[in-house]
């Protein structure tokens, strides 16, 4: 695991009397990709833009790149790009006019530094069409790209893939992922759809009015979306056996409630059923098991609402 890049300690932010963040508390490591996930109002916004400084919070406290105290983390703060709600694109401009605007304002002198950029986030061949004839996701990508002006080691993007079609989508995944891998960034994405970043991220931070529900990793989700069957019976034993020599497979667990969790079979549940009963194993349940990632995240929040 790399150094924490960030983290929040009982995070409270309070609009009038209208608490929309309780005691929020996660971590970032370095060179990690973390998908905020929460409906809307959930309060993702909010959260990043405590972070970036665009808002405080009303309690509770955080530590940037190590640093602590109000003044340490203003300056840390240089080491943070965002691109929160809409891109900041002036629509008359090209893709380069945009940069070398942005680029000049922060009295950055590196000039290859445009094309650099552009190269990275796939808007070269745009050359003279103006911003404002962009797709949506061409947008976004060069929001992003004026965010990264700055080089920054994390990056905060607050749900770049929404309203984009699904090459869209695919063309930001692959801008992160590659962000990340060759530039060793961390970078904290917000999302109200949790499939739609799913593999994209290294870590899930689950959030549902104001609250963290849960902060996890992609092998974690996972492991608890894992489909499997569900096989309870008198003789596990007897069970396993069976599984091994008549179905030939290895791919399962056996768990302490003299239950079983058989990973293969999953469109043959016959096959199963038929085998362990010709065996003489007395089933006492035989269940398909697992969660899509939907009902996943419905879970978790309650299942009070669809996403
Ligand atoms: N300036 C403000 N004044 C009062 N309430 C606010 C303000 N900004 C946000 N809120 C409220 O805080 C709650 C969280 O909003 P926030 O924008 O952080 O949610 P979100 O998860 O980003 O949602 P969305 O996906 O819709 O952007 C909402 O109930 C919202 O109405």
């Amino acid at each position: 695991m790399g150094e924490t890049i960030l983290k929040t300690n009982q995070l409270k932010k309070t609009y009038k009397k209208h608490t929309v963040l309780h005691d929020v508390s996660i971590e970032l490591k370095e060179g990690r990709i973390y998908g905020l996930i929460g409906e809307n109002g959930a309060g993702k916004s909010t959260l990043m833009k405590i972070i970036s400084g665009i808002s405080f919070q009303t309690e509770g406290s955080f530590e940037l790149f190590g640093k602590s105290s109000d003044k340490e983390i203003q300056l840390q703060r240089k080491r943070i790009a965002s691109m929160i709600e809409q891109p900041a694109i002036s629509p008359d401009m090209t893709a380069k006019g945009n940069l070398k605007y942005h680029r000049l304002m922060r009295g950055i002198p590196n000039e290859e530094l445009e094309d650099e950029i552009l190269q990275l986030v796939g808007l070269t061949s745009t050359n003279n069409k103006k911003a404002k004839h962009f797709s949506l996701g061409m947008k976004q990508r060069l929001g992003i790209a004026i965010a990264l002006l700055t080089n920054p080691e994390l990056l905060i993007l607050d749900e770049p893939v929404n309203g984009l079609d699904p090459i869209g989508v695919v063309e930001i995944r692959q801008l992160l992922t590659r962000l990340c891998e060759e530039r060793q960034m961390t970078i904290l994405i917000s999302s109200h759809n949790l499939p739609e970043l799913y593999q994209t991220t290294t870590d899930y931070i689950i959030i549902h009015k104001g609250k963290i529900m849960k902060q996890m990793t992609q092998q974690q989700l996972d492991e608890e979306c894992r489909h499997y069957i569900r096989i309870g019976c008198t003789a596990p034993e007897q069970c396993a056996h069976v599984l091994e020599t008549n179905l030939k497979t290895q791919n399962f667990q056996v768990m302490p409630n003299k239950t079983i969790k058989l990973y293969d079979f999953l469109e043959d549940l016959g096959d199963v059923s038929t085998a362990l009963f010709e065996n003489g194993v007395t089933l006492t349940e035989f269940s398909l098991q697992g969660d899509t990632l939907e009902n996943y995240f419905l879970t978790l929040i309650g299942g009070e609402h669809h996403v």
